[in-house]
């Protein structure tokens, strides 16, 4: 028996990583009497039945800490959330609906601004202001900028992180930055868009030094979070976090309602004009959305 890491899931097989040997499973029957899936990043128990040909069976699915709904991970601690200062223009409309996603998944975060070394640091310095004050930890990183891969490289130690960002920020660049034998593809955004639209691409877990793994999820131009309950979403906004108690109405909504701790919050400056509009929009789309 060995125990490992499931690090992709294809065909009915699962492919399991035993200190750094790839082994090709099946699942044991008891799995599906028990409606488990092994999931891509479960800790395993597996017996190896062909040593050579590097094949064994599923024998167990340790516990998992947490799971991930898009994409299906187990076990994920935290979400690099990607987005470039320019090529492309940052869409915070977007950087806020990555974070609630996994605010709402309930990950470690961390804001990583690429391609610093494009423009003058005035341009992002806003950005940065504005997130950082909201409670966020934002890395600023560049793959011409050595010691920023280095920095990112420390952040991802000993963790399994999520990549997540639109297309074209360089989310797989830093990844191969950070770890040159991954050889990830890059910069064919054509080649990328046609199998994102023609097929599934499957979530995997990529190993990176001692005990590092993350997951290079496809850029996305667009996210929905209205699956969210309306009277959760200010949860998921960290900065307004502590002037909810200061809300006269426990169902405060934030908008119309008199005596709102959030709107004493804008006002005096502890929760930022873009964020708050960022909050009114998403919660008009959540609305406009359970009309239907
Ligand atoms: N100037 C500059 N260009 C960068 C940097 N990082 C990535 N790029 C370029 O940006 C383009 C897109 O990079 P990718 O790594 O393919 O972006 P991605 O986020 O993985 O894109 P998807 O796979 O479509 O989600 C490539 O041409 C990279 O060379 C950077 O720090 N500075
Ligand atoms: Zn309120």
């Amino acid at each position: 028996m060995e125990k490992g890491r499931l690090i992709k899931g294809i065909g009915g097989f699962y492919y399991v990583d035993v200190m750094g040997e790839i082994y090709e499973c099946k699942a044991r029957g008891i799995f599906r009497q028990h409606n488990i899936t092994p999931l891509v990043g479960d800790q395993v128990i597996i017996s190896v039945t062909d040593e050579a040909k590097k094949m064994g069976v599923v024998e167990k699915v340790l516990e998992r800490r947490t799971q991930l709904i898009r994409p299906a991970v187990a076990n994920v601690d935290q979400a690099i959330i990607v987005f470039a200062v320019t090529q492309p223009e940052p869409n915070i409309s977007l950087l806020d609906r990555f974070l609630i996603l996994a605010e709402s998944e309930d990950l470690d975060i961390i804001i990583c601004l690429n391609k610093i070394d494009l423009v003058e640091k005035e341009v992002y310095e806003t950005i940065v202001n504005m997130y950082t004050s909201a409670g966020y930890k934002v890395v600023l990183t560049s793959y011409k900028d050595n010691d920023s891969i280095l920095n990112l490289r420390r952040m991802l130690l000993e963790k399994t992180s999520v990549f997540a960002g639109p297309s074209g920020v360089g989310k797989s660049t830093l990844l191969n930055k950070v770890d040159p034998r991954l050889k990830l593809k890059t910069g064919v955004i054509s080649q990328k868009t046609a199998r994102g639209k023609h097929t599934t691409r499957h979530a995997e877990l990529i190993a990176i030094e001692r005990e590092s793994w993350v997951v290079d999820t496809p850029g996305f131009s667009a996210l929905n979070v209205d699956f969210i309950d309306e009277g959760e979403l200010s949860f998921y906004f960290p900065e307004f976090l502590p002037c909810l108690e200061e809300c006269k109405f426990a169902s405060c909504y934030h908008m119309d309602e008199p005596k709102c701790g959030v709107k004493k919050g804008l006002k005096e400056g502890k929760v930022s004009e873009q964020r708050y509009s960022s909050y009114l929009q998403l919660i008009q789309e959540i609305r406009n959305s359970r009309r239907f």
